[in-house]
């Protein structure tokens, strides 16, 4: 069978720093995958991997089964960045990020379309930001900002959703909001894999979740990973310091 995405044996370096070290997971369609391990244990790299922007030195990815990079540029794979590597000061509006979302579906003028327009309204409201689609990006709160990068996802159509930290500095009904959708998805057929510190959450957001330490620790259900015993490989004895 055909996974929704299939990471064998990831080895990554950057110079001399060791990002990722034989990671491997397996994700299918429908489920929701939540990705836990502390700072620098690879999780941005991994994403990167993906969407086929970072060559691992060594190791497979494949994105149903093809080339990542070919499905990033066909539109099957969605990202939702961490706050840090977006330039909020950039004038565009929530309207103008959600379009970017099109760009793959654009005809032969690069013009959106009715469909396009269609496509970001409605993914607009799945987000609850119809009211603000006119708003420059960066003003915005850190959870509406979120939503208007889901929303880019959803007008996308990606089948494979990344996302990077989505409720680090979000407010309760962003979180609620982000949470509901991510189980829509993945009811609609999508693969979603999101990054999150945020273990109490776990439970109720995703179907399966993996350790990662350079390599996947443990993959299992979210109560498996939860163990104690589990979260001591990857972020040490004292679980109490798990933020
Ligand atoms: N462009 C880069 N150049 C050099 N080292 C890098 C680069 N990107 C990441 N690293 C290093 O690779 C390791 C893995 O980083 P990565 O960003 O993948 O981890 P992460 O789990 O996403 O961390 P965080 O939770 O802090 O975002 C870290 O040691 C990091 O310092």
């Amino acid at each position: 069978m055909t996974h929704a995405l299939e990471v064998r044996d990831l080895h990554v370096s950057y110079g001399t720093v060791r990002a990722l070290d034989g990671a491997s997971l397996t994700l299918d369609h429908g489920r929701v995958c939540g990705l836990v391990g502390v700072n620098g244990s690879g999780k941005s790299t991994l994403f990167k991997c993906v969407m086929g922007v970072v060559r691992p030195d060594a190791g497979t990815v494949l994105v149903d089964g093809t080339d990542p990079a070919a499905a990033r540029r066909r539109g099957a794979v969605g990202y939702v960045p961490q706050s840090e590597d977006v330039d909020w000061t950039f004038p565009l509006s929530v309207r103008d990020v959600v379009m970017t979302g099109r760009y793959g579906h654009l005809g032969l003028t690069r013009r959106p379309g009715r469909a396009d327009h269609a496509a970001v309204d409605e993914a607009l409201a799945r987000v609850e930001l119809t009211d603000l689609a006119d708003r420059q990006i960066g003003r915005l709160s850190g959870g509406q900002r979120k939503r208007a990068f889901v929303a880019r996802g959803l007008a996308q159509g990606a089948t494979v959703l990344l996302l990077d930290e989505p409720f680090a500095g979000v407010d309760k009904r962003s979180e609620a909001t982000i949470t509901r959708l991510l189980r829509e998805l993945a009811a609609a057929g999508a693969a979603v894999l999101v990054s999150t510190h945020d273990l109490h959450a776990l439970p109720a957001l995703a179907d399966e979740a993996a350790l990662l330490h350079g390599h996947v620790l443990v993959h299992g259900t979210p109560q498996d990973v939860l163990r104690p015993e589990n979260l001591a490989l990857a972020f040490g004895s004292d679980v109490r310091e798990v933020p």
